[in-house]
């Protein structure tokens, strides 16, 4: 059993304690358990307007509600994955933290979403190589369990009793939120759809050359995206999208992320880049497509599907040997329900040998479920043929928390919002024998997917 402060006076000992212990410019980092409270109500109650928000929503799982900046990183190039991680590390292993042990749902985390290039093409545009946050504030809930947590830079008025008093009365302010019963994340009217991009044209011309690459032998796999851009009749709240992407998307991991007021992420992503949990690897190859209601042997028993599945595993289970690992793997894939779409899915899992999480992600991302085969090549070839920037589409994003165990996602069936703008990305994967009628379907099944599940009416003419 962990010993929480029970009394003000015993937190403010506590963070006295700690704060002596730090250098000039050092992180006090405090923590105090609290009645549980959904992360997503507390979210918009934790931090000024205009300031980073950041949602992880595994429920019945993990859930974590972040807000403040109180350390960051942003930056791009090939270095990005090495550098964030010793970002991650640094900022983490700096922290001055209360005495005692602390339960691993309440440890401090580092917040990180990459992009899915390493730079984007033209600088000053698109998403930075990585974004990487120590938040100031955190509630991380599991079950009944609950922690509220604060970092701030001592110096500037910013002392150990100022944080105990911040901390204490944020946690009774928001304690109070969960009993009275009301919600903060109103069912809003939906919006509709005043007006859609047609990306069927572009699409079609950018395909036929990604078949003949795949035809001709030059690619294995090539996973070619679209982008539909949807101006909304009326403004979109994230957190409202998010409360309905629970209840639409309950097997997914649900995010947010948000680096200020004018642009948001928001997506639940099926698919695990990495997970490591003490001292365990898993990772999902997830590929392999087919909507809900058909016959669920029909994608068990597809060649096509069957072998774009198991280039994914074969790369991930290769990757992982290379990194000095010995991955297992069930036999055969299963079928995984989402939402409206059914994947093919293979968990893999290894044992660590002290590997750094982001030495990890970077030889893992991305996979041949969203880029393609050999890596490099079809890396080259979706800069050409896709017109427009991936940003975080399809790149990790999640977070690493002290003891190095982390969670990193695959940032597909997700959107960007920008005022009553919404950019939705969705790809299909193109291999040997691949129907450019079906993969056309495909991709319109993805987009009228995410139109619906994030509570947009599905106009026929946009899907
Ligand atoms: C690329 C996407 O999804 C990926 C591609 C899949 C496929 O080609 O069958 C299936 C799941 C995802 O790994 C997307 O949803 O945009």
């Amino acid at each position: 059993m962990v010993q929480a402060p029970a009394s003000f006076s015993a937190l403010l000992s506590a963070a006295t304690a700690a704060s002596r212990r730090l250098e000039e410019e050092g992180v006090l980092s405090l923590a105090l358990p609290m009645g549980p409270l959904d992360p997503l109500v507390a979210l918009p109650h934790l931090g000024g307007s205009g300031d980073f928000r950041f949602l992880w929503d595994g429920a019945p799982g993990l859930s974590i509600a972040a807000a403040g900046q109180c350390n960051g990183l942003e930056l791009s190039g090939p270095r990005r994955f090495e550098l964030a991680q010793r970002f991650s590390s640094l900022s983490l292993n700096r922290l001055a933290r209360e005495p005692g042990p602390c339960p691993a749902l309440a440890r401090p985390r580092v917040l990180l979403a990459f992009a899915f290039f390493e730079s984007p093409l033209h600088t000053g545009t698109g998403a930075a190589g990585v974004q990487a946050v120590l938040p100031s504030w955190q509630l991380s809930r599991q079950g009944r369990h609950c922690w509220l947590r604060l970092q701030r830079a001592l110096g500037g008025g910013v002392t150990a009793r100022s944080m105990a008093e911040e901390l204490w009365d944020t946690r009774q302010r928001l304690e109070a939120l969960g009993g009275s019963g009301h919600h903060g994340v109103g069912q809003t009217p939906p919006v509709g759809i005043a007006h859609g991009s047609h990306w069927q044209a572009g699409y079609r011309s950018a395909l036929d050359r990604a078949l003949e690459l795949v035809e001709g032998g030059d690619l294995q796999k090539l996973v070619l995206a679209v982008r539909q851009q949807l101006v909304l009749d009326g403004p979109l709240d994230p957190l409202s999208l998010l409360s309905h992407l629970r209840r639409s998307q309950p097997g997914s991991c649900r995010f947010l992320w948000q680096r200020s007021e004018r642009e948001a992420l928001v997506g639940a992503s099926p698919e695990r880049l990495l997970t490591l949990r003490q001292g365990q690897l898993r990772s999902d190859a997830l590929a392999g497509t087919a909507p809900l209601g058909e016959p669920a042997d029909d994608l068990l028993h597809s060649r096509k599907d069957r072998h774009e599945h198991e280039l994914v595993v074969e790369t991930i289970t290769a990757v992982l040997q290379k990194a000095g690992l010995d991955p297992r793997r069930p036999r055969r894939p299963r079928l995984a329900r989402h939402g409206s779409l059914v994947h093919l899915h293979t968990p893999i899992t290894a044992a660590l040998r002290g590997q750094a999480p982001l030495t990890l992600a970077e030889a893992l991302h991305p996979t041949p479920a969203v880029a393609g085969l050999p890596r490099r090549e079809a890396m080259a070839w979706l800069r050409s043929l896709e017109p427009f920037e991936r940003g975080h589409y399809a790149a990790p994003i999640g977070w690493i928390d002290t003891e190095g165990d982390t969670d990193l996602r695959v940032a597909i069936r997700s959107g960007t919002l920008r005022g009553q703008q919404l950019e939705l990305t969705a790809g299909a994967g193109l291999v040997r024998g691949s129907h450019p009628e079906r993969e056309l379907q495909e991709v319109a099944l993805k987009l009228g997917v995410l139109q619906q599940q994030l509570n947009l009416p599905l106009a026929a003419a946009f899907s």
